[in-house]
């Protein structure tokens, strides 16, 4: 049962009613002013080893659109930056808006993307499985990508062009072979900064790594997004996936870090 979303009744002004950590000390997402990000030379670039990466499914859960990966061992993980150690892509899924230029969650300096990709890694190093992971302070590592509204991206047709066997809240359909690799920006210079899960249980478990270059896709790709329902099949109303974002939290005292390279 998931009594929360992103309507008036449910949505993250409520959340706090159920999950009352919405209104901690390291939520997410923030607006990231970059005139006043730390520098950190000592941030090292983040290595991402996703050569032998291999999604397994792609599912509907009424909240978003999300790709699974095999996290039994270490074969797709990412390193360095401000990690101390592996950790493993369990998932990978998006925020977006409806038309416009609104929809992803952090923002900079005010300005809002299209979307925002979401890369979710655990730390297998140090606890046994994502669960435990998800309630620890230092267990998740999500790497957020900018999606901005301009030429369309290949990389992501084979994603949207799966999007009609999930159309359904609770679809789930055989998505394998898929590397996000073909996903990232040219440069991986990025913010990082304490923060947590946007979505209920709003664990504050996650180091947030958000790129600073965006990738392009076109308005054509983001209205598939909006064709994916939040109604499951047997249900009467058919209620668009859309504005699935969570809005800047303060900052409470935090660090934003910048990387060099
Ligand atoms: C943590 C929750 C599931 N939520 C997430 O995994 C999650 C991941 C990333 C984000 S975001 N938008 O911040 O990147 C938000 C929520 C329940 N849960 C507990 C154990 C567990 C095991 C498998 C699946 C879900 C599980
Ligand atoms: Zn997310």
């Amino acid at each position: 049962r998931d009594p929360w979303g992103y309507g008036n009744e449910d949505g993250p002004d409520a959340w706090h009613k159920d999950y009352p950590i919405a209104q901690g000390n390291r939520q997410s997402p923030i607006d990231i002013i970059p005139e006043e990000a730390v520098h950190d030379a000592s941030l090292s670039p983040i290595f991402l080893s996703y050569d032998y990466c291999n999604s397994i499914n792609i599912y509907n859960n009424g909240h978003s659109v999300i790709v699974e990966f095999d996290d039994t061992d270490d074969r797709t993980v990412i390193r360095g930056g401000p990690l101390d150690n592996a950790y493993r892509l369990k998932q990978f899924h998006f925020h977006w808006g409806g038309k416009g230029n609104h929809g992803s969650e952090h923002t900079v300096r005010g300005k809002t993307y299209a979307s925002e990709l979401h890369l979710v890694h655990w730390n297998a190093a140090k606890y046994k499985t994502f669960g435990e992971a998800a309630a620890g302070p230092d267990g998740l590592a999500v790497i957020a990508i900018f999606l901005e509204k301009g030429d369309e991206h290949r990389g992501l047709h084979k994603i949207t062009d799966a999007f009609y066997m999930v159309k359904f809240k609770g679809s789930v359909a055989d998505f394998k072979g898929f590397n996000p690799k073909i996903l990232l920006p040219n440069s991986l210079v990025y913010w990082t900064y304490p923060g947590s899960l946007t979505t209920p249980p709003l664990h504050e478990s996650v180091t947030w790594i958000v790129l600073k270059e965006p990738i392009t896709v076109s308005e054509k790709q983001m209205g598939r997004f909006r064709m994916l329902l939040i109604s499951g099949e047997e249900e009467d109303d058919r209620t668009r996936m859309e504005n699935n974002f969570r809005p800047p939290q303060p900052l409470k005292g935090r660090k934003v870090r910048a990387s060099s390279n």
